[in-house]
């Protein structure tokens, strides 16, 4: 039995997340994903969607069997809950993968960390990024 974590924002759902979610799923048997918080979401725009309901969007989708809000101010703190073994970092996600074994190892926590790979735009319409959907509807509807 392999549990896999995924996590990131997932404002306005697109494609891309689906894949990210797929691809992190196939890594194990068991996917649980982390939403994070607004209040933790500092690198860029803040979600337009509140957290509860953005952990409801993602639990219902396919790949994903239990979805999770992160901790405000610990992020160790749903690891240290679901001990999963692999954690599946997205494939543009700003986290360096040794940093970040070094703080799991310091906390006591033992698991693998994977890349997801990316879902290219095959169509020049397709909207595979958060930014770029809200950036369509600032000009399509202002
Ligand atoms: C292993 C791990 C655990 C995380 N746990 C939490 C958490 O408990 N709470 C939270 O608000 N953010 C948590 N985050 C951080 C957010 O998910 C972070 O903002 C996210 O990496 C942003 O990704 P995005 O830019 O791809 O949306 C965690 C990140 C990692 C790598
Ligand atoms: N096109 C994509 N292909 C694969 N993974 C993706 C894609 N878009 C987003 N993801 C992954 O989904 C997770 C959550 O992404 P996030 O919520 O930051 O969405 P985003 O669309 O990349 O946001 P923004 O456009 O605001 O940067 C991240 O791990 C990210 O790597």
């Amino acid at each position: 039995m392999t549990r896999v974590v995924a996590q990131g924002t997932f404002d306005i759902l697109h494609p891309g997340h689906v894949h990210y979610l797929q691809d992190a799923a196939d890594m194990g048997d068991e996917l649980h994903v982390i939403v994070a918080r607004s209040v933790n979401v500092t690198h860029k725009e803040p979600p337009v969607v509140p957290d509860e309901q953005r952990r409801e969007m993602v639990s219902a989708l396919k790949p994903v069997d239990e979805a999770h809000l992160g901790h405000p101010e610990d992020i160790f703190v749903p690891i240290e809950r679901i001990e999963p073994d692999i954690i599946a970092l997205g494939y543009d996600q700003h986290h360096d993968d040794e940093q970040l074994e070094a703080a799991l190892s310091a906390r006591g926590l033992d698991c693998d960390i994977c890349r997801a790979s990316p879902l290219e735009a095959e169509a020049a319409d397709r909207l595979l990024s958060t930014g770029r959907i809200i950036d369509r509807i600032v000009d399509e509807r202002s």
